[in-house]
């Protein structure tokens, strides 16, 4: 994971430069200890340590919140609330900090480009009643408006390969059109960006549910051709860190890094397909 400040990946642009600044941080899930506020003291100086500690219990009561919501989603799938709970019990979750100043041209650059999270969830509070976060629907861009005491939810591309594994698993047992039809169904990850203003700044704060570095992401044994190889969280930051996509399709073009054409489990390949410019975890 890459954590620290940013001024938001300006290399990953050749148009629309992003208008943003970061802080990204990790959360260490279920620990007894102080992750975050140590994080802040020991990279800022113990003058943050209260603002970290500050973010410590947020990052908790986020790690509440997603459980809670997968509790549901596991569920919906038929495998019970507590599956996921076990599932992220020792995981390393993501929390960034977004900071977009007031922009002179705000036509000529973004704050956040377009993008699907590749996380498993993402909860996202818009600070303030400045809005900014699109959600692509129907090929046109959609704001999002802040919402007082609400979270914006979004499905990460990590969860949709295990909705879709599972839920073909459970229901449909042997029919793979049935589960390239679901690819594109509920829990299906978003494509968003985030636009900025002339006048307002505007500040949002995004925790990212993710697996343990070395968890294998692998759906169940199915008789069929497989969609995804497994792999495991680590491999896709790193594939998401390297080749960016500003479409819905980074899961295809990381399969087809991993193991070229079909999931067949070979070495990755030397040259990823291309790849546009967007911003990730
Ligand atoms: O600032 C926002 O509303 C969206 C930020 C975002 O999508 C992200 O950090 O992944
Ligand atoms: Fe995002």
């Amino acid at each position: 994971m890459v954590t620290g400040y940013t001024t938001a990946h300006s290399d990953r642009f050749v148009a629309n430069l992003p208008w943003k600044e970061t802080l990204s941080f990790g959360h260490r899930h279920g620990g007894n200890d102080d992750f975050v506020a140590d994080y802040f003291a020991s990279t800022l100086g113990d003058a943050f340590k209260p603002l970290g500690e500050v973010y410590q219990a947020y990052c908790e009561a986020m790690e509440e919140v997603s459980m809670a919501i997968m509790a549901v989603l596991g569920e919906s799938l038929g495998l019970g609330s507590g599956y996921y709970r076990d599932f992220f019990a020792d995981s390393c979750s993501i929390m960034r900090c977004n900071y977009y100043p007031p922009c002179p041209e705000p036509e000529r650059t973004l704050g956040t480009g377009p993008h699907c999270d590749p996380s498993a969830l993402t909860v996202l509070l818009q600070d303030g009643d400045v809005h900014g976060l699109q959600v692509l629907v129907g090929g046109a861009w959609r704001p999002v408006r802040p919402e007082p005491g609400a979270f914006v939810v979004n499905i990460g591309d990590t969860f949709m390969v295990r909705h879709c594994s599972f839920t073909y698993l459970l229901r449909y047992p042997g029919k793979l059109e049935v589960r390239k039809a679901l690819t594109n169904g509920r829990y299906k990850s978003c494509l968003h960006r985030a636009v900025v203003r002339r006048e307002q700044e505007r500040r949002s704060l995004a925790f990212f549910l993710c697996p343990r570095d070395d968890r294998v992401v692998r759906p169940p044994a199915c008789g069929e051709r497989r969609l995804y190889p497994d792999f495991t969280w680590a491999d896709f930051m790193r594939f998401t860190q390297r080749h960016y996509r500003a479409d819905t399709r980074t899961l295809d073009a990381f399969a087809h890094w991993l193991s070229p054409p079909a999931c067949s489990g070979a070495a990755p390949a030397a040259s990823p397909p291309a790849a546009t410019q967007a911003a990730t975890v």
